[in-house]
């Protein structure tokens, strides 16, 4: 989020915008005018440079414009304005003309390292390239990661497994305070795309499940770590893992056109996602054996009666409602909602971790079995359908 200079500096120095107009015009020198410069320079940084910059800046300030600290030292609890006496005080006595020269430098390398990282202005759409199963945008604050394979549903090759992954790290690292993950198309995603069983390398089918098991994993993990909040906007129907993934989203807004299903025993398969845990957790053992075990496909009004889905809006208005939602979410401090999500996940992600090499491990054999087989030749030869 912007940050007015006006109001960073009002906070760390509450008589910044009164020293600044009392400046003394006549004595005006060329440094004099760069330090001027900077304060506005400052006033236009597009990112809140961090607490310890922020008190190197008032330190600055308070030295270049009234030399020493000259405050009486703030009591022990009184933590904010011990904080900025500290840093005010260690510059010592630091020449005027000296300090006023490094709030100069120092604004200078901030305006160089904020302007130049992937902070976009509102109403700008950053598009990355580089996806060929993904759309991946960012925009005031949120990162979209759209599914796109319409054609088929949204079903997830090994590439799409791969560009998530990546997307999700980018977007982990990127200045997007909230992450949201949709499909393009009628379908949110159609799951596991079924034709990844057909790709047999020479090692045979025991390396290619050992293989996606390893990828699997890796998939899931990268969901059980992302920091930021994520959320799904479940555009259509969904599928398989596209389903039991959502357990490790932070909320999952739901068209009424989308259905939850997760019809491994169909398909001779096993849950993951983490589901066999996160679902027993969100719906109790009963309801989560109905659609782990038995494959019941919920409707998105029961799966938000049973705790998967956050909210369901009707079709007409979905995309309507759910982004005002999620650009409001993307204008609270990213840093305050990083941190409670940590406070949130963090006690459950070595369970988390566990959990998934288990399922992983189990589904590596689910693979090789004549079930799993059965079930993909009839869907590949058109036999059959969920
Ligand atoms: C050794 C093992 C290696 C495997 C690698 C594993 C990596 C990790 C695996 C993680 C485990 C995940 C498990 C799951 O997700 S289980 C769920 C799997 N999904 C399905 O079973 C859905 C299958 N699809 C369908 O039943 C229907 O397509 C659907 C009901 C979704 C839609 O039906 P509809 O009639 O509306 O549309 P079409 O069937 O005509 O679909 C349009 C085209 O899309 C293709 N399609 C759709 N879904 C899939 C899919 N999951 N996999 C592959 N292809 C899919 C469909 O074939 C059509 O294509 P064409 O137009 O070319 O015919």
């Amino acid at each position: 989020m912007a940050i007015a200079a006006w109001r960073l500096a009002q906070r760390w120095c509450p008589s910044f915008p009164v020293v600044q107009l009392h400046m003394n015009r006549a004595a005006m020198t060329a440094s004099q005018k760069d330090f001027e410069n900077a304060m506005n320079q400052v006033k236009l940084l597009k990112k809140d440079p961090g607490n310890e910059v922020k008190l190197k800046l008032y330190a600055l300030y308070k030295q270049a414009t009234e030399g020493p600290c000259n405050m009486p030292k703030p009591g022990v609890f009184d933590l904010i304005n011990k904080a900025k006496w500290d840093a005010w005080n260690t510059l010592g006595s630091l020449p005027k003309e000296t300090a006023r020269q490094n709030y100069v430098d120092l604004v200078s390398s901030l305006s160089s390292s904020l302007e130049s990282s992937s902070q976009v202005e509102p109403g700008t759409d950053r598009k990355s390239t580089g996806y060929e199963t993904l759309m991946v945008t960012s925009e005031g604050g949120i990162t979209k990661i759209t599914l796109n394979r319409p054609a088929k549903k949204n079903a997830i090759n090994v590439e799409m497994y791969h560009e998530i992954m990546r997307a999700l790290k980018a977007a982990s690292k990127d200045d997007s305070s909230i992450t949201v993950l949709t499909g393009n198309g009628d379908y949110y995603s159609s799951g596991n795309d079924l034709t990844n069983f057909t790709d047999i390398p020479p090692g045979g089918v025991e390396e290619k499940a050992k293989n996606s098991a390893i990828l699997l994993r890796e998939f899931v993990g990268c969901f059980i770590d992302f920091p930021k909040p994520l959320i799904a906007v479940v555009n259509g129907p969904a599928v398989g893992i596209s389903v039991t993934i959502l357990g490790l989203f932070d909320v999952v807004y739901a068209s009424d056109r989308a259905t939850f299903h997760t019809p491994f025993s169909h398909l001779g398969q096993s849950p993951e996602g983490c589901s066999s845990y996160t679902f027993l957790k969100i719906m109790g053992p009963a309801k989560a054996t109905e659609m782990l075990v038995f494959g019941k496909k919920l409707t998105a009004g029961e799966a938000c009666a049973q705790g998967l889905v956050t909210a369901v809006f009707p079709d007409s208005t979905f995309q309507k409602e759910v982004w005002t939602r999620l650009k409001a979410f993307a204008k609270l401090p990213p840093n305050a909602m990083r941190i409670s999500k940590e406070v949130i996940r963090n006690r459950e992600k070595e369970k988390l971790h566990a959990v998934n090499a288990e399922e992983c491990s189990v589904l590596q054999e689910r693979w090789l079995s004549d079930e799993c087989m059965n079930a993909v030749v009839n869907f590949l030869s058109r036999k059959s359908k969920l």
